[in-house]
């Protein structure tokens, strides 16, 4: 038996990403996927996953206990509290999780070796002047972001092997998830004939779930370090992204309300601009994302899988 490349631990894999990075790194024998998560398992059956271990990344003596038990190459860290609105508001519980868990996590790397790959955000940017190149300087608008960046800071100066995955406004659909995202959203509500607005002077470069694992892959496998965009390739407004959902899906277009920043407020301000450069990833590391529309093809064919 050939052996294996590399034993990667996820954390999060519950989530959005998580599930991708899961469905993605299982049909590699070259590598060892041991995915983590809060709570048990919610990986589709289907993909016969046995594999699973409960860690909490807050509780410092299970990061401990699961490194010593399992001593990772990798850690692709996806466990983050993502609701934007929610960091806001519960700025200690957003601390706790975006900033504090990040030192449990490079503390047990610095012990066992271990590389840490490490979401990121566009989030950690003003909105000013993107789309972004990785050598951008961050100026974070909101808690969340600040989180982020902040956590950035902690595994830069740390010494560790790592690297620093940025992404933008993922999409896609997984199994029993935890929150939506913005092709959810929108072709949800234009099917139940409910009128929404959507701001056309906010920029992003949409991101596909399955382009990010895919990335998030390829740092693996080049053992990659630094910081790395890895994005769609798309620049649109989210009016652009609404209008690409109801076309795709045959939906009443009339029902889409252009709108913009100064009349559209959320809890936590948006920057305005973003979206990423991804020329650096695509050179280093090979990466090639999908196009936002055949995106939405993917993730069409599976809504499609999980309703029939
Ligand atoms: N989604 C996006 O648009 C973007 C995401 N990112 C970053 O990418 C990463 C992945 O995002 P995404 O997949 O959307 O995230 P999700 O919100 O889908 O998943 C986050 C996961 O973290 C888990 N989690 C929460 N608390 C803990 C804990 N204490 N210990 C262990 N796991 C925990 C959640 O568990 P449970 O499911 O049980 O709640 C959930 O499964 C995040 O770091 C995020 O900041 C960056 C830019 C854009
Ligand atoms: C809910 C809503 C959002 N929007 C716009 C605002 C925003 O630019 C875009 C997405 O808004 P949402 O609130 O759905 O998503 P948001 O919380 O902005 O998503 C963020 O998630 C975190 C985790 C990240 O790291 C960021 O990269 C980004 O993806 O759509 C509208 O125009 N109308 C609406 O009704």
């Amino acid at each position: 038996m050939r052996s294996k490349k590399g034993k990667i631990l996820i954390t999060g894999a519950n989530g959005l990403l998580g599930q991708k990075l899961v469905k993605l790194i299982s049909e590699d024998d070259n590598f060892e996927l041991i995915p983590s998560g809060l709570g048990e398992s919610r990986l589709p059956i289907s993909w016969g996953v046995e594999k699973w271990e409960k860690l909490d990344i807050c509780v410092e003596s299970q990061v401990m206990a699961i490194f010593e038990k399992l001593k990772p190459d990798f850690v692709i860290h996806t466990a983050a509290m993502t609701n934007v609105d929610q960091c806001e508001e519960y700025k200690e519980e957003c601390k706790e999780l975006n900033i504090q868990a990040v030192l449990n996590l490079v503390k047990a790397c610095e012990k066992f070796g271990s590389h840490l790959i490490h979401l990121s955000t566009d989030f950690i940017f003003d909105g000013n002047e993107g789309p972004y190149h990785e050598e951008a300087k961050a100026n974070p608008v909101n808690f969340y972001g600040w989180t982020k960046l902040e956590a950035e800071n902690i595994i830069l100066n740390s010494g560790i092997d790592s690297a620093i995955v940025r992404t933008v406004l993922v999409y896609g659909i997984a199994n029993d998830m935890s929150r939506s995202n913005i092709i959810l959203w929108v072709k949800d509500a234009l099917e139940k004939g409910k009128q929404i607005n959507l701001v056309n002077d906010q920029v992003r470069t949409p991101t596909l779930a399955e382009d990010l694992a895919e990335g998030c892959f390829l740092i693996v496998k080049h053992g990659a370090k630094g910081v790395y965009n890895i994005s769609g390739k798309d620049v649109l407004t989210p009016y652009q992204m609404a209008l690409a959902t109801a076309e795709f899906f045959n939906l009443d277009k009339s029902l889409i309300l252009e709108s913009d920043s100064s009349k559209f407020k959320q809890k936590a301000k948006r920057p305005m601009k973003t979206g990423f450069y991804i020329d650096k990833a695509k050179k280093d590391l090979g990466y090639n994302p999908k196009s936002f529309m055949d995106g939405i093809g993917i993730l069409a064919k599976q809504i499609k899988l999980a309703d029939s």
